[in-house]
């Protein structure tokens, strides 16, 4: 279970220090779970690295998770945040990840907790935004708690895969999955590095389930003028978003590529009845998959519930998938979204 933390690693007991993030893992230790003083936190399952939780301070889950989902290992989580790699979806056509299953491997093995770090920006009586905000030593330190964050590190490599997965991909790589908590925000990062001693090629995306009030009053910006292939008509076709504001009331799965030339410069909002929920930012993830399955689909997933739950979901996928990333030896990759509560962006 994710929600029953044990051993706490770091808690306040220092007089005169700000209280420290807690770090935990589950009882049957398949998962940790990060807590910020402020009271936020986020779970991840070491099964794919999963982010199955991710709350504010007040308590309320930002991500869908579904209620069917498997969390012990059996298959992918439906929510969340499963990361794809190395291959998005299935590639018939491309020899080295045809072998794979839909999304890769990445979901579907167990990662390494590599371990906890820390970080808060500590102002000091001298500062002025510090004298702003703090006038006494007890308002410096809710001060310093409240600019803390909270970062988790995985890791997987070719040695730590299952021997099917290791007979389909036989490559040798190195990946570094982090998780940041902030307070209004959360981070992941993947570095992948190519371990072998030749090439080879892959695609990224971070599968985001975000929880939406009501997907019929829910718009997503920063897609006008992006060009995307929509993966619901058969043959796949092609367009370009004239509209600022795309809206979802029916089966959506696109493919966007945001125009503009650095993806970072493009934040996607998603907007409940026009106030801005998530802010979306990209690190050197060009591409962007907005998925929700509607009613048809979501029947067909044994997965998924409640069936009506697709009305509380978006998948919002920030991912390096348009192509493919073609890794020389010892290179490596770096992408990474940061979820920014509301509309802030700074
Ligand atoms: O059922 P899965 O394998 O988790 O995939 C869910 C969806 O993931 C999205 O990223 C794809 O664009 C969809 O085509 C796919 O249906």
């Amino acid at each position: 279970m994710v929600d029953r933390p044990r051993k706490p690693s770091a808690l306040a007991t220092t007089p005169g220090l700000p209280p420290q993030p807690q770090v935990a893992f589950s009882a049957d230790n398949s998962s940790v779970t990060a807590t910020l003083p402020t009271g936020e936190s986020v779970s991840v399952l070491l099964y794919g690295a999963t982010v199955v939780s991710w709350k504010d301070k007040k308590g309320e889950e930002k991500l869908w998770l579904s209620e069917a989902a498997r969390l012990d290992g059996s298959r992918p989580v439906r929510g969340g945040i499963p990361l794809v790699f190395p291959v998005f979806g299935t590639a018939p056509d491309h020899a080295q990840t045809k072998a794979l299953p839909q999304h890769g491997f990445a979901r579907s093995s167990r990662w390494e907790f590599l371990g906890k770090s820390t970080s808060e920006s500590t102002p000091t009586p001298t500062t002025p935004a510090f004298a702003a905000t703090a006038t006494s030593a007890a308002g410096a330190v809710a001060a310093a708690a409240a600019d803390m964050s909270v970062k988790l590190d995985f890791g997987l490599s070719s040695s730590g895969l299952s021997e099917d997965a290791r007979a389909k991909w036989p490559y040798a790589f190195n990946a570094i999955y982090s998780v940041t908590l902030n307070t209004d925000s959360l981070t992941t990062n993947l570095v992948v590095t190519n371990d072998d001693d030749k090439s080879w090629e892959c695609q990224v995306l971070m599968h985001t389930y975000l929880r939406v009030d009501d997907i019929t009053t829910t718009t997503i910006s920063g897609l006008q003028n992006a060009t995307y292939t929509d993966k619901t008509t058969s043959p796949i076709s092609s367009s370009t978003q004239s509209s600022p504001l795309l809206t979802i009331s029916s089966e959506t799965d696109r493919v966007y590529t945001p125009a503009g030339d650095s993806p970072a410069s493009v934040p996607i909002v998603v907007s409940s009845d026009n106030k801005p929920k998530f802010t979306i930012l990209r690190d050197n993830l060009s591409n962007v998959v907005v998925w929700n399955p509607w009613v048809e689909k979501a029947q067909g997933m044994a997965d998924f519930e409640p069936k009506d739950g697709y009305k509380q979901m978006l998948c919002v996928e920030p991912g390096a998938v348009g192509t493919w990333q073609v890794l020389e030896p010892g290179d490596a990759f770096e992408g990474a979204q940061t979820i920014v509560l509301g509309g802030k962006t700074e």
